[in-house]
């Protein structure tokens, strides 16, 4: 009876593997699908967690979340490479821009994310069952993208909360995701908030992820992710009339760092 089970498991695992090397459309979905559970099974776990160390909705519990997604790169043979991390060493609160690929960004922002820093995220988000149970514990920032008026009022109120805080507050500009290997046009309220609170923005870009994931093409192998936090940028006694040239300064050191990142030097110059 036992021998049966294991024969049958045998079999079935020999049956997958064989799928997963003939198409690669099987590939993608069981590897995909595979971090749809991992990311539902371990909120729904680690959200009991945090309820007990902390009691509720705190930043604090973004370190308890970091320590379970640091561990998924295991899973699918992810490297990350990081450099500069020593330019979140500012004193007090700051706004983190970065580029933004796909959902597997989630496993890099953990990989960097400093103390006291929440994101901006979608409020679609909330309702993502455990996940959304535990971003809402993790304290992320829900905006509603469909109503610019009460996603920058919400925005507006993060300026006002994030000095007296002491939080860093986590954005991702191009208000969406885009795996083509480059930049989307900037969104500018990350740059409003950086200004109204008077803290320094600080970029983050992760190179490219077309060579090993594309969705399009079935493609999801391992791979090896470069980041690089960039030096924070001062906006002390900027005013809301500098918010544009602030947004494209991001954008075009951002876009460099992005191509160079990526093995594409000498592109994104002069672009804006
Ligand atoms: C344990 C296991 C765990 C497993 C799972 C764990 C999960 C763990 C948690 C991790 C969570 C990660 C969450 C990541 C989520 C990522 C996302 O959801 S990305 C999508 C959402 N984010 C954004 O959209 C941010 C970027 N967008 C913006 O900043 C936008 O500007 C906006 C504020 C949303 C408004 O957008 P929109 O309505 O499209 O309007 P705009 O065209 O941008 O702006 C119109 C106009 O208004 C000006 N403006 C914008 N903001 C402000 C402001 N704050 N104050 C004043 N004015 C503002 C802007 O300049 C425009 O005017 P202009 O004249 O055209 O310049
Ligand atoms: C009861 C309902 C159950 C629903 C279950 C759905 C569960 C979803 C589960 C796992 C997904 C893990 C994702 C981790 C969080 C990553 C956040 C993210 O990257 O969101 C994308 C968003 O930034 C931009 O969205 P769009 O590109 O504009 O779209």
């Amino acid at each position: 009876m036992e021998l049966g089970w294991l024969l049958w498991g045998a079999a079935v695992l020999l049956l997958l593997h064989l799928l997963m090397e003939l198409s690669p459309a099987v590939n993608f979905v069981l590897r995909i699908g595979f971090y749809y559970v991992l990311c539902i099974v371990c909120s729904g776990l680690t959200a009991p967690v945090c309820l007990l160390v902390n009691g509720g909705r705190t930043v604090k519990n973004m370190r308890i979340i970091k320590t379970v997604v640091k561990s998924f790169k295991y899973f699918f043979g992810l490297r990350f490479e990081v450099k500069g991390l020593e330019n979140f060493d500012v004193e007090g609160p700051a706004i983190i821009v970065s580029n933004h690929q796909s959902i597997l960004d989630m496993m890099g922002l953990m990989e960097v994310l400093p103390d006291g820093c929440v994101q901006v995220g979608k409020k679609e988000l909330m309702y993502a069952g455990t996940v959304g149970l535990i971003t809402y514990l993790g304290g992320v920032i829900f905006i509603n993208r469909k109503s610019t008026t009460s996603a920058k009022m919400v925005m507006a109120e993060v300026a006002k909360t994030m000095t007296a805080d002491n939080v860093k507050v986590w954005v991702y500009p191009e208000g969406t995701r885009n795996c083509t290997g480059d930049l989307l046009p900037f969104k500018k309220g990350a740059f409003h908030l950086a200004v109204q609170a008077q803290v320094p923005v600080i970029p983050v870009v992760y190179s490219s992820f077309t060579t090993f994931y594309n969705p399009k093409k079935n493609l999801f192998t391992s791979g090896k992710i470069k980041v690089e936090v960039l030096p924070p940028i001062e906006t002390k006694g900027l005013t809301s009339d500098d918010v544009s040239d602030l947004t494209d300064r991001c954008y075009n050191i951002m876009r460099e760092t992005l191509f160079r990142l990526s093995g594409r030097s000498g592109e994104g110059k002069d672009s804006s």
